[in-house]
């Protein structure tokens, strides 16, 4: 793909989203949820949050794409995480992965090492989270002591890529690396996409919305440009949120509001760079 067609497919997605207003539900963390739900909102998506097996099972069939994270972990996710993901697989519908924290406690690992058989079409997390959990599916570029920091990176970006390149062929789906500069795979290319905030790691949830968003996108695109057109959007009302704001409270308010007002032309231009893998 060129890269005129990739962009060509980011300013599709946007439209098709603004224009279709796509339910996506999302189990998530109980820290940022709210924020998950008003940024998927902010795109022009349509948000739905559940904890139960059962209701997951009804979201899982009822949404064009579902978002697990596994951030806050309470009893009942031992039923409904497996549940949910094997009906995500069983049925083919798309969904993105975020492992944070991967590595804290012997649920969340189990949990974690389980999804390997259901292939999330888009895995999401910070170069930590995605070396982690490489080492805990014994892939290429994983390493087997977790060096994920509570839910923060110790790793750099780059440090992820052997890792992010074999989930994506693993999965047959996208990998996307979050930080300063965001690296996505779906295990042939390599997207390096730039902009983002010194804010956005500052904020609780930059990084959960994400995952949130690239779900929304995954209604309308492949999971490669689901999870590019998701960083393109956050990376470029990063940069402009952070020239209105000083300070990171304000930066969250008025992040939503740059969410909003991207158009389907200014995310596709949003600089990034393709190499082959
Ligand atoms: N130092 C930085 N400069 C610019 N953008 C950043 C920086 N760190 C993170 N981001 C952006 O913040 C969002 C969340 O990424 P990150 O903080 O790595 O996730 P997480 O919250 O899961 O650790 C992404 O859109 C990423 O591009
Ligand atoms: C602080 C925290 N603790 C458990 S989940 C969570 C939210 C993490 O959000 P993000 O990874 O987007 O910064
Ligand atoms: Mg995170």
């Amino acid at each position: 793909m060129t890269k005129e067609e990739i962009q060509k497919q980011i300013f599709q997605a946007v439209e098709t989203v603004k224009q279709t207003n796509p339910m996506v539900g999302s189990i998530t963390n109980t820290v940022t949820i709210n924020f998950v739900a008003n940024a998927q909102l902010a795109v022009g998506g349509s948000a739905a949050m559940v904890y139960l097996p059962e209701e997951g099972e009804f979201l899982a069939k009822a949404s064009g794409a579902i978002y697990i994270n596994v951030g806050t972990l309470l009893p009942i996710y031992e039923q409904t995480l497996p549940h949910v993901a094997k009906v995500l697989h069983d049925t083919g519908k798309p969904w993105v992965l975020d492992p944070v924290a991967v590595g804290i406690g012997s649920m969340r690992t189990h949990l974690l090492r389980q999804f390997k058989d259901y292939k999330p079409h888009v895995i999401r997390g910070n170069a930590s989270e995605i070396i982690a959990l490489a080492g805990l599916w014994k892939l290429d570029g994983g390493a087997a002591i977790s060096k994920v920091r509570g839910v923060d990176s110790t790793d750099s970006v780059i440090a992820a890529k052997t890792a992010a390149v074999s989930l994506a062929k693993w999965t047959g789906g996208a990998v996307a690396v979050s930080g300063k500069t965001d690296l996505i795979t779906d295990g042939t290319v390599i997207a390096f996409s730039y902009g983002g905030s010194h804010f956005m790691p500052k904020i609780t949830g930059a990084g959960c919305s994400l995952g949130g968003v690239i779900a929304v996108y995954l209604t309308a695109a492949s999971p490669f440009i689901a999870a590019l057109t998701g960083t393109a959007v956050y990376n470029l009302a990063g940069t402009r949120t952070e020239k209105k704001v000083d300070g990171p409270g304000s930066f969250q308010i008025k992040f939503l509001d740059e969410l909003y007002k991207a158009s389907a032309g200014e995310i596709a231009n949003n600089p990034f760079e393709i190499e082959e893998v």
